[in-house]
């Protein structure tokens, strides 16, 4: 009293202020903390189940113990999933799991699914639905397909939990299930995202259709009021980015900016995600935001929405136009500088990417790492970062090309699980794209049939059925053996060939014996080779997959790249790795075509059709030749990820990021930002082309390399010991490389189709060597220059 005397401050002034602390404070929940959404004991429904926050929103809701329902489209995945559920339940005699297979893009999946749970539930309905599956197509939105895929993601994303709320609360207000003003609330939950607060360029498709879910929640949470009797929360969860599998599939389509922008969004795990959304449901939020910045942004936007807090949430509220106002300045100057530096926006990159969506999901899948219980290490291992798909009708192989190829390969659609309805109607799985034309259809469905790849992702935007009973066998893309091309490269193009004297024994011997296993193979697989060669013939003159290449092209006598001339540039060594009719649009790409470059592009899957309508994936197809090798390659290359078999980097480009984490990623996810030392391999120089082992620091000698590596004679750093011998043959990562070629080799199931990617493969490398033993013996007896060894002394990089 005395100090407010003596401040001047009246009493009922103090009073009052005090009162509004303590106002305030008890606003913000910090008394009596209720949980307002307990489960245990109820049964609670969740969509999307099956992988990323929805399944461990099951998880941790079983372990505090609710029963629970789980809905996918995948049997495979949510029988997995379910286990999980089951091993995390509070009390497992008493607690009850099961799972509904439902794509919730169909039309009135929702009432069969609500009586499904019902029947199982013993006559009494779900008492929380949480619609949690959706999916996500970031494309620009002058992009090639982003209208339908607009469509999907709104059939996927806001039909679907608008189709299930709508089932749901007709059970829940029916009146003949009132429970009574005082009963404990239903919940039905919508997942939207912060894009829903605050949208950023590139997800066009899908922002609107998490929009959307705010305006129906909004609706349906005054809705519910006409019910007072039949109590009902209705809740929106906006996460921000979750590391989930989703995550992975939706950022094969994101445009680079897109990428750039939402990196400092610091990535939760599924897990983390899902407790936040769960606490916050339990501290009774009508919108639930995740994270500090999540809050903001809601707070941001709360329009005529019912607050969490009506203080605090309009406190913030104020705030945050501040920091809009340079959030916005800060977000469109990047924008801006992007096509600075970038260009015109590619306008064709994404119709390929989209148009396959669907398609990814007709044909079987197969999930290795199934053990793995964390869905970020499954997503990992079971679904590679690898963006390869059937091309669309206008670039890369025609779709009557793969067809064709498809038909001289009937024999695998029978290995690799094409459901049999896609065998009979191969149309039917573009549907939802409406997209009519049969031959592209076929075709595509042919390519995914070939394609391991599509078959891992199936599960994408999937018809259940084709997906289901999968289990994880045939097919499984990590257990797929396939041979590391990368010594093939660089003797192709930019290294020595041994001759077979100077070769260390295990290494001829191995060589002697994969020799023999591939003649074997070839024998087994002329007939369909030939069968191949028909009908590449038709088509030799458009793009074709390397492997087809290998397969033809480069067994034919004159189309030897040891015929051509031996300089050959970027661009050049591009197309004889088969790939045809490239846009050469960016600056970086340009650069690079003129470039010397340094190796073939050996896919992984030879059988590809990489999407090269993408400018980024031509720049990283133009690095992959003329960069130098990684020297340890990065996590996803050293898992078998991305189209090509080796980790590449281009100095200072792609910002830090290896080729193969270029392609179609523009290189978010390369482990070298980790490091940010994406370091060529300078302790090998025996295997590094002149041009690049010496002056890859330094860019105006790149560009000057005046002659191919091949043509070059022996410089002082190979210390004068310029021999032909043993150059490369003992350098142990050749030698390792060929080692891993002979297991993988000899692991080979001979009757797949996977055995013709490795027959065409190690051929390849076989051939690669052979020729460079000839030429090498040829150009020692014509006293000629040694290949592999440098003109220019090479201190510099060495
Ligand atoms: N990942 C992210 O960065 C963000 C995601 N979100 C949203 O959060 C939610 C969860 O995302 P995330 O953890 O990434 O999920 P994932 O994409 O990893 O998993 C999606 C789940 O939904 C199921 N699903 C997908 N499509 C359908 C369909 N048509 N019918 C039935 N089930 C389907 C999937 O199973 P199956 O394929 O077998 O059907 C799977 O169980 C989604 O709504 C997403 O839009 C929001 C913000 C960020
Ligand atoms: C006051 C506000 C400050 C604003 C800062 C803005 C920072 C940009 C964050 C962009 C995050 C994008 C997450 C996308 C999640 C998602 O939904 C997709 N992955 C689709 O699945």
């Amino acid at each position: 009293m005395d100090t407010l005397q003596r401040l001047g401050i009246p009493l009922p002034i103090a009073t009052g202020a005090l009162g509004l602390v303590v106002a305030l404070i008890a606003a913000m929940g910090l008394f009596g903390r209720k949980n307002h959404m307990p489960v245990e004991g109820r049964t609670v429904l969740i969509t999307g189940a099956s992988e990323g926050m929805g399944r461990s929103a099951a998880i941790q809701l079983a372990a505090k113990g609710a029963h629970i329902i789980l809905v996918a489209r995948n049997v495979g995945r949510l029988e997995e999933a379910l286990a999980d559920v089951k091993a995390a339940a509070a009390s497992p005699s008493t607690q009850r799991f099961t799972y509904i297979s439902a794509d919730v893009s169909e039309h009135e999946y929702a009432s069969r699914v609500v009586a499904e749970a019902i029947a199982w539930n013993g006559g009494r309905s779900p008492d929380i639905v949480w619609c949690v599956a959706g999916m996500s197509t970031p494309l620009l939105w002058t992009d090639d397909g982003a209208l339908a895929a607009a469509r999907r993601n709104m059939d996927v994303n806001y039909f679907g939990s608008a189709d299930m709320s709508r089932a749901i609360l007709r059970e829940w207000l029916d009146p003949a299930n009132s429970t009574g003003p005082g009963a404990e609330p239903k919940h039905i939950i919508f997942t939207a995202s912060v894009l829903a607060l605050f949208a950023i360029v590139g997800y066009g498709p899908y922002t609107p259709s998490k929009w959307a879910l705010r305006g129906l929640a909004d609706t349906l949470a005054m809705e519910v009021n006409l019910y007072p009797d039949n109590p009902v929360k209705v809740h929106v969860v906006y996460p921000a980015t979750i590391v989930s599998p989703g995550l992975e599939r939706e950022n094969k389509t994101k445009p680079a900016i897109t990428l750039e922008l939402e990196k400092d969004d610091p990535p939760e795990t599924p897990d983390t995600v899902a407790r936040r959304a769960i606490a916050g449901l339990e501290r009774g939020e009508y919108f639930v935001a995740l994270s500090f910045l999540g809050n903001l942004m809601r707070c941001g936007v709360m329009g005529g929405s019912p607050r969490n807090n009506w203080v605090w949430d309009t406190l913030v509220g104020w705030f945050v136009p501040v920091i809009y106002f340079f959030v916005l300045r800060i977000m469109n100057g990047q924008v801006r500088g992007w096509t600075k530096t970038h260009g015109h926006p590619s306008k064709s990159a994404a119709k390929a990417t989209y148009h396959q969506e669907p398609l990814r999901g007709t044909v079987s899948i197969s999930r290795p790492g199934t053990s793995m219980t964390s869905s970020v290490i499954r997503s990992q291992r079971g679904r590679s970062n690898k963006v390869t798909k059937p091309g669309p009708p206008q670039r890369g192989r025609t779709p009557r090309q793969v067809a064709a190829h498809l038909a001289a390969h009937d024999d695998h659609a029978h290995n690799h699980g094409l459901p049999d309805d896609l065998k009979a109607d191969p149309g039917s799985v573009f549907d939802d794209v409406r997209m009519g034309a049969d031959d592209y259809a076929a075709a595509a469905a042919a390519a995914a049939v070939m394609d391991t790849d599509l078959t891992e992702d199936a599960h994408g935007e999937a018809e259940a059925e084709a997906d289901m009973d999968d289990g994880s066998g045939a097919g499984a893309p990590s257990g797929m053996p396939h041979v590391d091309l990368t010594a093939a490269n660089i003797l192709a193009n930019g290294g020595a060939g041994p001759p077979a004297t100077a070769m260390s024994q295990p290494v001829q011997e191995q060589l002697q014996e994969m020799q023999q296993n591939l003649a074997h193979a070839h024998q087994q697989h002329q007939h369909s080779h030939q069968h191949q060669h028909q009908q590449q013939h038709q088509h030799q003159h458009q793009h074709q997959p390397p492997a087809q290449m290998g397969a033809s092209q480069q067994m034919q006598p004159g189309h030897q790249p040891m015929d051509q001339p031996m300089v050959k540039t970027t661009e050049e060594l591009a197309r004889d790795s088969g790939y045809g009719e490239l846009n050469v649009e960016s600056a970086l790409a340009k650069r690079l075509a003129r470039e010397p470059g340094q190796r073939l592009a050996q896919q992984r899957r030879p059988e590809q059709v990489l999407n090269l309508a993408r400018r980024s994936n031509v720049e990283a197809l133009f690095a992959h030749i003329a960069g130098e090798p990684a020297r340890v390659p990065c996590k996803n290359c050293h898992k078998g990820h991305g189209p090509w078999t080796s980790c590449i980097v281009v100095d200072g480009q792609m910002c830090g990021s290896c080729a193969n984490c270029w392609f179609n990623a523009s290189g978010a996810r390369c482990s070298f930002h980790e490091t940010r030392n994406p370091q060529a391999v300078p302790q090998h120089p025996a295997i590094l082309p002149a041009t690049t082992a010496g002056l890859a620091s330094d860019p105006t000698y790149r560009f000057a390399a005046p002659t191919h590596p091949l043509l070059q004679s022996h410089g002082s750093a190979m210390g004068g010991v310029a021999h032909s011998g043993g150059l490369l043959i003992n350098n142990p990562l050749l030698q390792q490389m060929v080692n891993r070629a002979m297991v993988e080799v000899r692991a080979a199931d001979k009757a797949t189709r996977q055995l013709i990617q490795i027959e065409i493969a190690a051929k390849q490398l076989a051939l690669h060597i052979v020729e460079c033993e000839e030429m090498v013996n040829g150009q020692e007896q014509a006293g000629g220059p040694v290949p592999g060894q440098q003109v220019m002394g090479d201190d510099s990089g060495a």
